[in-house]
């Protein structure tokens, strides 16, 4: 056959194989302002080509099985005895545990450690160096000198804030007839020579007029006092980091690219060959955590304050001010202000992983793409770019998505904002839970009273703040299940399946592995001189693609 028949017939076929998986891969609108997800109304709806495997399957259902022994066992227990101290969590905190969640246990009072979190802990997304003092934080007269000390710090450039405004007007849930209640806090906080990330002062809600200011929790205030204001903290952070930085930012955008790649990219198109390890299993995890985990009468729903509706418009709310940049670290670490920090760990190896990622898609892509011109006239990568902009995002394009490339460089720096996030950003994100959450008073599920108002905090008033044994029970077995090394994990860069040939892609694939041997490395001796390691970004821990 001539090169034109050879070629024809190649477009032919790739235009029909696009048309049936357009009829497989369906939009749907889960809940209106939220992301589009695919259609299927449980996992069994799914395409044979993207479900679990056997394995996988037995290994997720037996675990959960498991886990809801364990909690069984556990109520059981703290039925014939006391609850009423803060080590009474210690009746519940048995079975598979990590050594950090052992000494999150040990330390989580501590306020060194409570900063650390915002830095290397699960959620490493929100801290932001201050530009300016926050115009909620409203200082009352008679605490003149910590408004000098704030100011001294913001000179300096040491001044950081952690707001959560977010959860500003969220609906508490209703768990079992009894109302939950939520925080909006704002945590500032000073980093010090030595790299420590301190909190100077926490105010819980945003001042509302007609209402006395909201009062300034301080680290000088009575030990209770202080410890439930950072326990509400952390309460709004696991809101934050399991909605806005776990689901939406990476499971829900994970979705997008995934539903969209099958839509827009026949099977030899090389952007197709590139991404698709990096979607295995999205679909089917996503389809059950929208059955079970956010459904109604799901997980949030029985013990997260969230629950109930809430934790849709904190989605809604997050998915409306979702941008491009911030899903690209060299962009979201530089607008933080936390590039250039020895301590900042996470934004460290985040800024590596970026690079390597980076190196390997325009590796790949200038073997295809031999000038910007060839990507300007490839209408199905154009497709593909204003598929998952205009329409998976719900027109994304005024929150800085593409919705065209001009340039080989726009198109790599967006496949590897699909690769950073599926793989590095999930893991980051993800692990941390298994060792931050299993200690619940360092991240509490729900909050059974309103916050305080006031300075005077008893044991019995935290007691009856925090998470019941159940709620407690489950966070644990769920944290566990969604945190724990994952028996059939393929590791970023080293999927079986080959996708390309020729020679080109295999030395570019070669030099990802080695790149990322060099980071693995790096990090394990960087880890081992530290009190406290960190692992999530670690090479060897990340998985290829979003799998739980
Ligand atoms: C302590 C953790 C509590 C909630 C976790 C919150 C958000 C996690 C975010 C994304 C996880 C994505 C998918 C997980 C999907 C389903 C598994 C969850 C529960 C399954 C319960 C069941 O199948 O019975
Ligand atoms: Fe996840």
């Amino acid at each position: 056959m001539m090169r034109n028949e050879v070629q024809g017939l190649f477009q032919k076929h790739g235009e029909e194989e696009l048309e049936e998986r357009r009829t497989l891969y369906r939009w749907a609108t889960w809940k209106e302002g939220l992301p589009l997800s695919v259609a299927a109304a449980s996992e069994k709806d799914l395409p044979l080509d993207v479900r679990f495997h056997e394995g996988k399957k037995i290994d997720f259902e037996g675990t959960l099985a498991a886990g809801m022994m364990d909690i069984a066992l556990k109520r059981l227990y703290t039925l014939l005895s006391s609850w009423n101290s803060l080590e009474d969590f210690d009746q519940i905190f048995w079975g598979s545990k990590s050594a950090l969640a052992k000494r999150v246990r040990q330390s989580w009072k501590e306020d060194d450690f409570f900063g650390y979190q915002f830095l290397n802990g699960v959620n490493p997304t929100l801290l932001r160096r201050s530009t300016s003092l926050p115009t909620r934080l409203v200082i009352p007269p008679e605490l003149e000198g910590l408004q000098a000390q704030l100011e001294r710090k913001l000179q300096e450039g040491c001044l950081f804030e952690a707001d959560f405004s977010l959860l500003d007007g969220i609906q508490a849930n209703v768990i079992q007839g009894e109302r939950q209640h939520l925080a909006a806090p704002l945590v500032m906080l000073k980093m010090e020579p030595d790299g420590k990330l301190l909190p100077m002062a926490i105010q819980l809600q945003p001042p509302c007029s007609g209402s006395p200011d909201p009062p300034l929790f301080l680290p000088s205030d009575p030990s209770l006092t202080w410890l439930l204001a950072k326990a509400w903290v952390r309460n709004s952070d696991f809101q934050l980091h399991e909605l806005q930085a776990h689901l939406l930012k990476t499971h829900l955008v994970a979705e997008v690219f995934a539903v969209a790649t099958m839509r827009c990219l026949p099977g030899m198109h090389p952007i197709f060959k590139l991404l698709i390890p990096h979607l295995r299993y999205t679909l089917e995890i996503n389809t059950r955590a929208r059955t079970k985990l956010i459904s109604d009468g799901g997980i949030f729903d029985q013990v997260v304050n969230t629950g109930g509706g809430g934790h849709l418009d904190v989605l809604r709310k997050a998915t409306a001010c979702l941008t491009y940049r911030s899903l690209c670290p060299p962009d979201d670490l530089a607008d933080r202000g936390l590039l250039g920090i020895p301590s900042a760990l996470y934004a460290h190896d985040a800024l590596r992983l970026w690079d390597i990622i980076s190196r390997y898609v325009q590796g790949t892509v200038h073997l295809y793409y031999s000038e910007d011109e060839v990507v300007q006239s490839d209408p199905e990568v154009q497709a593909w770019c204003q598929e998952i902009t205009e329409i998976g995002l719900c027109g994304a394009q005024e929150r800085g998505f593409p919705v065209s490339f001009q340039s080989r460089a726009e198109l790599c720096h967006f496949v590897t904002m699909c690769i950073f996030t599926c793989t590095a950003q999930h893991s980051g994100i993800n692990q941390g839970q298994l060792d931050w959450y299993a200690w619940v008073p360092n991240a509490p599920c729900t909050m059974r009273k309103p916050p305080p108002t006031t300075k005077d905090v008893t044991l019995e008033m935290v007691m009856a703040t925090l998470p019941n044994v159940h709620q407690a029970c489950l966070q644990m077995t769920i944290a566990w299940h969604l945190g724990r090394f994952q028996p059939d994990m393929v590791p970023l860069g080293h999927h079986k399946e080959e996708y390309f040939s020729g020679p080109g892609y295999k030395a570019v694939l070669k030099r990802f592995q080695e790149d990322l041997n060099t980071l693995e490395r790096e990090i394990v001796a960087r880890n081992e001189g530290l009190d406290l390691p960190y692992y999530y970004l670690q090479p060897s821990r990340i998985e290829n693609s979003i799998t739980i």
